[in-house]
């Protein structure tokens, strides 16, 4: 109004100091998510700069061809975090090839801590594990691994297309032929090839149910073809229908007349999951409480016999 400055300039005045705050309210707002990314990024860098743990870097032996047998010889285990407390006491129990054995209980008795000795993430604390005769902790942690395949309670599926989910992590060249014939081997090709893209389809569009989801994770790992495979709670979050599907996939896997034969070991509480199993065997605070198959242990009338009735009288 005075004339010091013109129209034009005093738009262009009241226009960059609107960029300027902008700009200074975005450094801001920045800022604290880089220093929210340092401190991050911090943890990460010592998770990188950690030594390996020896028992992955050293070299032991891989074996030519790998049978399968499994045996726990008087094994005792506690965690570290929980030295005063046993988790497994004198636990002899072997597995053979071509078996499915079924590991039953109620929780915590030591199911899961099973198959994390086997996987070697912790070492047991007195006993030993054999696989083909040869102690566990002389044999090449990572090959030893590879041969094993794992189904947890909660699949893990990634939003890629169902192919790329079941080739997954799987280190041989595979073809369209062989995710097919996982998906055959695991009963997920009918429902696969009923989505509008087949194994196209991106699983988020898929809308999956936790049976179909759990029947893709088993294809993954049979595409791996597993000399072992263990299913851990694979049925646990299912309903009956969908658990009665996974069933048929482990049945299928066992009987197929393939000639290798996989050492199959499925952990659970769920009875009426394993009621077909070769063996049943029943634990209870870490030890082996029973074993044999499901008409055995039902006429033995024992643990097995009650956790029966009671699980029955649940679900009427
Ligand atoms: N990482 C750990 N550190 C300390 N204790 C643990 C750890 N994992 C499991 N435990 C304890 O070891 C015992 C056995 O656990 P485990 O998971 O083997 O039992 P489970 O029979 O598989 O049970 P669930 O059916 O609930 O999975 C439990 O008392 C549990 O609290």
């Amino acid at each position: 109004m005075d004339g010091h400055i013109t129209a034009e300039q005093l738009t262009k005045f009241i226009l960059y100091s609107e960029w300027v705050m902008h700009s200074a309210w975005w450094v801001g707002d920045h800022w604290s998510s880089l220093m929210q990314s340092i401190g991050a990024s911090e943890k990460v860098f010592e998770l990188i700069e950690l030594p390996q743990y020896k028992q992955v870097t050293s070299q032991g032996l891989k074996l030519p061809q790998l049978e399968g047998r499994i045996e726990f010889v008087n094994i005792s285990f506690n965690y570290p975090a929980r030295p005063m407390i046993p988790v497994l006491q004198n636990v002899n129990l072997s597995f053979f090839p071509g078996e499915l054995v079924a590991v039953v209980g109620l929780s915590g008795s030591g199911k899961s801590t099973l198959l994390a000795l086997l996987l070697r993430l912790y070492e047991a604390v007195s006993g030993q594990i054999l696989i083909d005769g040869i102690p566990l902790n002389e044999l090449d942690v990572k090959w030893f691994r590879s041969k094993i395949g794992v189904v947890s309670q909660e699949p893990r599926l990634f939003n890629m297309d169902i192919a790329s989910n079941i080739s997954y992590g799987c280190v041989k060249k595979v073809s369209q032929r062989d995710i097919e014939w996982a998906a055959k081997q695991a009963d997920a090709h009918e429902f696969i090839m009923s989505l509008p893209d087949g194994y196209k389809t991106l699983i988020d569009n898929a809308r999956l149910s936790g049976g179909q989801k759990q029947r893709i994770a088993i294809a993954r790992a049979v595409l791996r073809e597993p000399t072992i495979l263990v299913l851990d709670e694979a049925t646990s979050a299912l309903d009956a229908e969908s658990e009665n599907y996974v069933k048929q996939a482990i049945e299928r896997i066992v009987r197929s007349n393939s000639k290798r034969k996989c050492t199959v070991l499925v952990i659970t509480h769920r009875l009426s999951t394993i009621c077909t199993a070769d063996r049943i065997v029943v634990m209870k605070s870490g030890r082996i409480l029973e074993m044999g198959s499901h008409d055995e242990l039902l006429q033995k009338d024992g643990e097995y016999a009650k956790l029966t009735r009671r699980q029955l009288s649940s679900t009427v």
